[in-house]
C-alpha cells in the first residue's frame, strides 16, 4: 500500500509519522516515533500503531548529538528496517518559517530550498534542520516527491494589526513583520475542536501550544487573529531555552555596555534562556516538575505567569475568549502546569477542574466556569501528511 511520511524536526525533538494512503482517501497511521530530548539525553522510539516497537534507544552520553547525527542514524535505520507492505509516495516537512512568499505547502525544489535557506537566521533552532532532513532525503531518493509546510502558513491571513510592528513602514515591506509560528499544530487543532465542540470551535478560543517551543494563539472561528510569536520563534511566551518577548533595550546593551556580538547574543536567547536559563537546571519541564531547587519553582512561576499573561492579551485582541486549549508536550502532560495557568486565569471566568485535569480528561473546566479549557493533543504529523497528500493529489490532476 503506498503511504506518507512526515518529518517534523522541533527545537528539542525529531517526530515522525508513516501514514497509509487508504482507498477511500483516508489517511491511516501505520507507525511513529519521536526522538526527544535532543541536547540533553537523546531518546528515541518508534511503534507500529498495533504497539509493537520497532526501535527503543538512548544515547546516555549524547548531548552533542545535533538533529543531523540523529537524523542520520534513524534513516541508515530505516533504510535496513522498511515496514513491509508500505510504498512511500512522498514525504511531507514541517518547515518552520516560510517568509512572506509561501502560505500554501509547495512541492520541494532545488529552488525552494535556496529560498528557504535564506530564511534560516529568521529560525536557528528550525530551518537548518528542516532542510537538512531534505537533502538528507534528496540525497538517498532524488525522484522521491517531498512536500513543504509551513508553520507560518496558518497566521498568513490574519488581521494587518496583528502583523505589523511599530517601526518605518518601509522595514514591514521589507518582509520585518509578525509572522507567527506552530500554524500546523493550530490548524490541527482547530479540526479537532470543530469535531469535538462545534459550538466553541466557531467561537472565540485561544489554543496554548506548550512545548519546548511555546506560543498562544488567538482564533475566531478557527481562524488566527494573533498569535506571540512575531518575526520568529523567539517572541512571546518564555520556552525551554528561549527568552521569548525581552525589551529590545535589553539586546542593544548588551551589544553597547557589555560588548557582546550577534552570535552571543543569539547563543544567550535562543539556547541558554527561558526555562533553563531562569533555572540553571535545565530547559526539560519534566526536570524542572521533579526538582525541589527554588530556582527550579520560579522558572516553572514564571512561565505559568507569562502563558497567563499573554492570554489576558490575546482575549482584549479576540474582544473576549469562550475556551482555552492546551496542547504540545507541557500542555497536554503537566496537569500541574495547566493548573497553574488556571488559577492565574480565574479573573477570566475559568474554573479548572481538578479532578479531570489531574485525569488528563478532555474537559477540564468545571461545569460552572464561565470559559472552557480543554486538552487536546496536537497532530503536526496528520497535518503535514493531509496537506501533503493533497498537494500530491492537486499535481497529478
Ligand atoms: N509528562 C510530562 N510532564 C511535564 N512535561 C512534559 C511531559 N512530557 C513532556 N513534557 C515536556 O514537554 C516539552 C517538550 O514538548 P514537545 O512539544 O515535545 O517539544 P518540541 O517543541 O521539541 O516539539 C518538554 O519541556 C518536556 O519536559
Ligand atoms: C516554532 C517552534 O518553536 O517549534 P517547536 O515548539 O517545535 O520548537
Ligand atoms: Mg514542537
Amino acid at each position: 500500500m503506498k503511504a506518507v511520511v512526515s518529518l517534523n524536526s522541533g527545537s528539542s525533538s525529531i517526530k515522525f509519522s508513516l501514514f497509509a494512503m487508504e482507498p477511500g482517501g483516508s489517511l491511516q497511521l501505520a507507525a511513529g516515533g519521536k526522538i526527544e530530548k535532543i541536547g540533553i539525553v537523546p531518546a528515541l522510539k518508534a511503534r507500529r500503531t498495533d504497539g509493537t516497537i520497532l526501535l527503543d534507544r538512548t544515547w546516555p552520553d549524547g548531548a552533542g548529538l545535533t538533529h543531523a547525527d540523529l537524523l542520520a542514524d534513524l534513516f541508515s535505520w530505516a533504510m535496513q528496517h522498511p515496514l513491509e507492505g508500505y510504498e512511500i509516495a512522498a514525504i511531507g516537512h514541517r518547515i518552520v518559517h516560510g517568509g512572506t512568499e509561501f502560505s500554501v505547502p509547495r512541492r520541494i525544489d532545488s529552488e525552494l530550498i535556496d529560498k528557504l535557506e535564506a530564511l534560516c537566521p529568521l529560525a536557528p533552532l528550525h530551518q537548518p534542520h528542516n532542510l537538512a532532513a531534505v537533502r538528507a532525503i534528496t540525497k538517498l531518493d532524488p525522484d522521491l516527491p517531498q512536500v513543504a509546510c509551513f508553520d507560518t502558513a496558518f497566521h498568513h491571513d490574519k488581521p494587518a494589526l496583528a502583523s505589523r510592528f511599530a517601526i518605518p513602514r518601509a522595514l514591514h515591506d521589507q518582509g520585518i513583520r509578525r509572522y507567527g509560528f506552530h500554524g500546523l499544530s493550530y490548524e490541527y487543532i482547530a479540526r479537532r475542536l470543530a469535531a469535538i465542540d462545534p459550538a466553541l470551535a466557531s467561537g472565540k478560543v485561544i489554543a496554548a501550544h506548550l512545548g519546548n517551543g511555546a506560543s498562544l494563539c488567538a482564533m475566531a472561528a478557527g481562524q488566527s487573529v494573533d498569535t506571540t510569536m512575531g518575526f520568529t520563534a523567539l517572541d512571546g511566551l518564555m520556552m525551554g531555552s528561549r527568552s521569548g518577548s525581552l525589551d529590545p533595550g535589553v539586546v542593544l546593551h548588551l551589544m553597547t555596555q557589555m560588548g557582546m556580538g550577534a552570535k552571543t547574543i543569539e547563543d544567550m536567547l535562543y539556547r541558554q534562556s527561558g526555562l533553563l536559563g531562569v533555572s540553571g537546571i535545565s530547559s526539560d519541564m519534566r526536570t524542572l516538575a521533579a526538582s525541589d531547587a527554588p530556582e527550579a519553582k520560579e522558572a516553572i512561576d514564571l512561565f505559568a505567569w507569562r502563558v497567563a499573561r499573554d492570554t489576558g492579551a490575546l482575549a482584549a485582541s479576540l474582544e473576549g475568549v469562550d475556551g482555552i486549549i492546551f496542547t504540545a508536550g507541557i500542555g497536554e502532560n503537566d496537569a500541574g502546569m495547566r493548573s497553574l495557568i488556571g488559577r492565574r486565569l480565574q479573573w477570566l471566568g475559568l474554573e479548572i477542574d481538578d479532578r479531570a485535569n489531574a485525569a488528563g480528561e478532555t474537559l477540564i473546566s468545571a461545569p460552572e466556569s464561565r470559559i472552557k479549557a480543554l486538552v487536546i493533543p496536537t497532530d503536526e504529523e496528520r497535518m503535514i501528511a493531509i496537506h501533503t497528500l493533497s498537494l500530491l493529489q492537486e499535481t497529478a490532476q
